[in-house]
Order: C-alpha cells, then structure tokens, then sequence
C-alpha cells in the first residue's frame, strides 16, 4: 500500500455516518476506522485475498422473504436495485421493508444506475442505507457529492477484453475520490449490469496496479465458477445477481448458500 493510497483511505468524511455504521460485519474494520490509526490499517488488510474473509454481495433482494432468507445464508451484503429498466427492480415502501428486518451483519446496499444525487440521497435516507453503489455512467463528481453527504461509494466499472487494459486510466480518474471500493462487471453492450456474463478475469487481474480501494468481482458469478473467479482474479469481495437465481429474479436460497460457501472456501 502505498502512502498517498493510505492517506486517502484514511480521510476523514468519507461517509463514518450513523447510516453507514449501522449494518457493519467485521470487513468494515478493514478500511473504516479512522480513528484508530492507519497502523491498525496496516495490520488488517490483506495484500491477497484470505478466502474466508472474502466480501459476499447478493444482488437483486425485492421482497422480505428473500431478504430473510438469504441473511440467512450469511452474505455481508444485499444489493437493492434502484434501477427501474431492471428486472431485480425494486420500490422504495419495499425497500425500507427490507432494510427493516435486515439483521444488523448484513448490509443493505442500494444500486443505481444515472439517477441524480438527490434522488439517490432521498432513498438511500428513507430506507437508512450507508453504500451507494453507481453502476451507470455517472461521472467521478456524483460520486464526490454522495461521499460529502455522508455515504460510501462503490463504483461499479464494466470491463471486457477490448478495455481491460484502460482499467488504470479509470481507476485514476477516481484519485481524489475515497470510494470503498471498485466493483468489476463485464461489458455488454445494451446493458447497464446484471447481464449474467463473465468479466474477463485473466485480463483483469493483469491490468489491476490499484492497491486501494479494494476490488469486488462480478459478472456471470455463479456458486460452480465462484471458487476459479477468484483464484484469477484476486478481488477482495465478490459480488452476484444471476448467478445465484432459479429464474430471472428469483433467487434460489440453495445457490445463494452454494455461492457464498463457495466464496469463502475457494469450493473446497
Ligand atoms: O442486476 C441487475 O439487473 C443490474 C442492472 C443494472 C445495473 C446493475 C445490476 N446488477 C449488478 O450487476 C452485477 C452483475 O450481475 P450478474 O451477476 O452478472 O447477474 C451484479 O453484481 C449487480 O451488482
């Protein structure tokens, strides 16, 4: 890690609200004191992935009972779909259900694709949600603003073989900008996310110079390629929509189960 990638991890303001603290399982620690000192920083962050500590997202939760059921598979995550062309759309009254009966180790973060900051601040309130993840084509000062209003920010990158080799440049573009993480989806032409294709893993894990922030893996991640994903990749977390469905939507407990222990063991 480098110095300047320490100090920004370490700046203050980068969203240490009452929402974002709310719903933390132990991944947090890694990289949101900042009060206790960048030494303590140091000492947990892994320079490889430790497979039982990879990060779980389970993407595309639309109604409480999928909600409990998956928490119950012990995801650190679910994402909610605040994009209305997808099909793991979901309604803001549904929303705030959900994150109601959330158990606290399982954080609810909200999708968005182009929506306007203030329209993602007024959900992300409403239903008390710390991590906003921007999967569209929202430029670095969207993300700027939600972090100075208090939230954390993953940014979603969609990535195939032509440009995987440009992932410095769009890493760079995000310098100044103390996001949580960077999350790497394939790129499919006509579709913004949630397309159910692999991201090029080789390619990526060659073209990643980036030692902060971390790096989440998605695109096509299901509970059977979930252990090899990784092996290639070496992100720090992990995320899947399709993957893990019985139809399109529909999420399948056994493969969400299948998924995270597979995540967390490598599938052995
Ligand atoms: O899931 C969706 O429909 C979706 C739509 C628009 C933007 C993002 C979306 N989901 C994210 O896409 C990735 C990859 O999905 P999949 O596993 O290939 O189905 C997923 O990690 C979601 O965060």
């Amino acid at each position: 890690m480098t110095d300047e990638s320490l100090f920004k991890a370490g700046l203050p303001g980068s969203a240490g609200d009452e929402w974002s603290n709310a719903n933390r399982g132990p991944h947090h620690l890694l990289h949101r004191s900042h009060d206790n000192g960048l030494q303590f920083r140091i000492l947990l962050i892994p320079s490889t992935p430790q497979l039982s500590s990879m990060f779980v997202k389970i993407c595309g939760i639309r109604d409480v009972a999928t909600a409990r059921a998956v928490a119950e598979c012990g995801p650190d995550a679910i994402g909610l779909n605040f994009y209305r062309k997808s099909s793991r759309w979901l309604d803001l009254p549904m929303a705030e259900r959900i994150c109601r009966v959330l158990p606290a180790e399982v954080e609810p973060i909200g999708v968005f694709v182009n929506h306007a900051v203030d329209e993602i601040l007024d959900i992300v309130s409403h239903c008390r949600i710390g991590t906003v993840q921007l999967h569209g084509d929202e430029p670095p000062d969207i993300a700027e603003k939600l972090i100075r209003s208090g939230r954390e920010v993953i940014r979603a990158l969609r990535i195939d073989e032509a440009n995987a080799d440009r992932l410095p440049e769009y890493v760079a573009e995000y310098r100044e900008i103390p996001l949580r993480a960077f999350l790497v989806d394939a790129r499919v032409d006509g579709a913004y996310g949630g397309s159910g294709r692999k991201a090029p893993w080789g390619a990526i894990a060659k073209a990643w110079n980036c030692d902060w922030p971390p790096l989440i893996l998605a695109g096509g991640l299901t509970p059977t390629n979930i252990a090899e994903g990784i092996r290639e990749a070496q992100p720090w977390g992990v995320d899947t929509a399709g993957g893990v469905e019985s139809s399109p939507a529909i999420k399948d407990p056994i493969k969400v189960r299948a998924f995270i222990d597979n995540a967390r063991t490598g599938g052995r």
